[in-house]
Parts: C-alpha cells; sequence; structure tokens
C-alpha cells in the first residue's frame, strides 16, 4: 500500500524582493511520520514552511495539504490544520495561563482553568506555573509553553523550525522525546528543521536534504550516512568535521 502525504509540493517556486529562493522543489511529507529538514543556511527551509502554512504564496507550482490544493483552504483553517512553532518562543508579556490560551482568545473564548491545567501537563509543565509570568520561564519550559498552545488547535501536521537549537542538551532531549511522544499519541506528522545532523538521524524517520532552493535527497534518515549525491555528501562531511 502506499503511503498518503500529509503535504506534496510539486515543482514551486516562490521569490521575494526579486530573489529567487524555491526554485522548483518537488516532493511530499508521509502522513504520521517525523520528517528531518536539513540543509546550508539559505537553502530555503524557513521559507518551505511559510509557504506550507500560507503565511507566504507560492509563485507557480502546487502545494497540496492532504491531496487538496492549499488555496483551497480557508486562512484560519489552514493554520490550524498546519502548526508551527519557532526557534523562539514567541510570548505574550503575561501569564502562562494567558500565553497558553492565545488561540482561543484570539478568537473571544476563554480557557478554563481545568484545561489550562491538562494542556500544561500534556507538556510536562507543572500546573503552578500557570500564574507565573511567562517571561520568567526559562527556554525549555518556554519552547514547551509554544508547543502547548499550539497543540490547542489540535493540528495535524507540525512545522517545527530548529526548536531546539538555544537550548542545552537536557532540555533539547525532553523536547525530543515530547514531539515523538505527540507523533505516536496523536498520529500528527512532524516536519523538524534542524542544523543538528545526530538529532535528524535520531528524530528523523525521513529526511528531506534541500540546496539552494531544491530538494536534493530524500528518504529514510539513513541517508545521511551513505548519501548518494556528492553536494550532499560534502555538506554532510562538512557538518561533521
Ligand atoms: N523576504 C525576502 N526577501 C529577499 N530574500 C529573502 C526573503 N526571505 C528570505 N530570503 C532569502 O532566501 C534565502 C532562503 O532563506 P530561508 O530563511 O528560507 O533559508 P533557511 O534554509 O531557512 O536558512 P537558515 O538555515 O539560515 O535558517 C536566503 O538567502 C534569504 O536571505
Amino acid at each position: 500500500m502506499s503511503e498518503t502525504n500529509a503535504i506534496e509540493c510539486r515543482d514551486v517556486y516562490y521569490s521575494a524582493n526579486g530573489h529567487s529562493i524555491i526554485k522548483g522543489l518537488t516532493g511530499s511529507f508521509a502522513k504520521g511520520k517525523i520528517t528531518a529538514i536539513v540543509g546550508p543556511s539559505g537553502a530555503g527551509k524557513t521559507t518551505l514552511f511559510r509557504l506550507c502554512n500560507g503565511m507566504r504564496s507560492i509563485d507557480s507550482g502546487q502545494i497540496l495539504i492532504d491531496q487538496k490544493p492549499i488555496d483551497a483552504f480557508e486562512p484560519t483553517a489552514l493554520r490550524k490544520k498546519v502548526g508551527v512553532v519557532l526557534q523562539q518562543a514567541t510570548m505574550l508579556s503575561g501569564t502562562v495561563h494567558e500565553n497558553v490560551a492565545l488561540p482561543l482568545t484570539l478568537t473571544g473564548k476563554a480557557l478554563p482553568q481545568a484545561n489550562a491545567e491538562q494542556s500544561l501537563k500534556e507538556v510536562g509543565l507543572e500546573k503552578e506555573l500557570l500564574t507565573r509570568k511567562s517571561k520568567d520561564l526559562s527556554g525549555g519550559q518556554k519552547q514547551k509553553l509554544s508547543i502547548a498552545r499550539t497543540l490547542l488547535n489540535q493540528p495535524e501536521v507540525l512545522l517545527l523550525d530548529e526548536i531546539t537549537s538555544s537550548l542545552d542538551r537536557v532540555s533539547q532531549h525532553d523536547i525530543e522525546q515530547l514531539i515523538q511522544m505527540i507523533n505516536r499519541t496523536y498520529g500528527t506528522t512532524i516536519i523538524w528543521i534542524t542544523h543538528n545532523l545526530e538529532q535528524a538521524r535520531q528524530i528523523g524517520q525521513d529526511v528531506w536534504v534541500m540546496m539552494d532552493g531544491q530538494l536534493i535527497e530524500a528518504g529514510p534518515s539513513e541517508l545521511l550516512d551513505q548519501p548518494k549525491d556528492e553536494r550532499v555528501l560534502q555538506f554532510v562531511k562538512g557538518e561533521m568535521s
């Protein structure tokens, strides 16, 4: 049986300010899997995320979400279905409760105390933190809070952009386990941009290697040990040295 794709890109082009960034990118992300995206700085990884959750629109080609063209989705529905967590957790100046409730308060609803406690519990944060100011949390706690906030929308796909790169090893490991738990429990498709090849190998079931706005090589993450493409081989060697 062939795999279903959560996201499929077909010959996607995108440019900004006269600068060509995504240049005929074709590839797919399997539903329910964890795919790591690696590649040199400037390869277009973050831009691809912006295209996949509708923050930017492609110039040509197609992006299919659940086999449906991305422009067939209403923007708010798309952002719920395809959630994003960034390297630096964006926080309101208020309490942890106010921050975790944000997706609901934006639509004029409140998040009851019991649900807020449950949200925090799910990501391994103590309920006592709810009354704390978010700015007083550690980097790892902030990242867990932004994951909890994104989970409120029950996304089918989670786009993670370098979410552990400013954390210490213990917090990094904690977040990796949390993401694997979310993937197993809810079947959420995870697409994780990382500069850490070891993380890509360990957490990624699949891997994408992007360079210069294109997908150069994709497959099971073991491909990083024996890439077929010479450019990928050079990249992996450079990152390991
Ligand atoms: N709005 C813009 N206008 C012009 N150029 C842009 C714009 N946004 C991104 N770029 C350029 O597009 C290229 C790809 O950027 P992008 O952030 O997607 O790469 P990346 O692979 O995520 O890099 P990194 O690993 O450093 O985060 C870069 O050269 C960047 O400078």
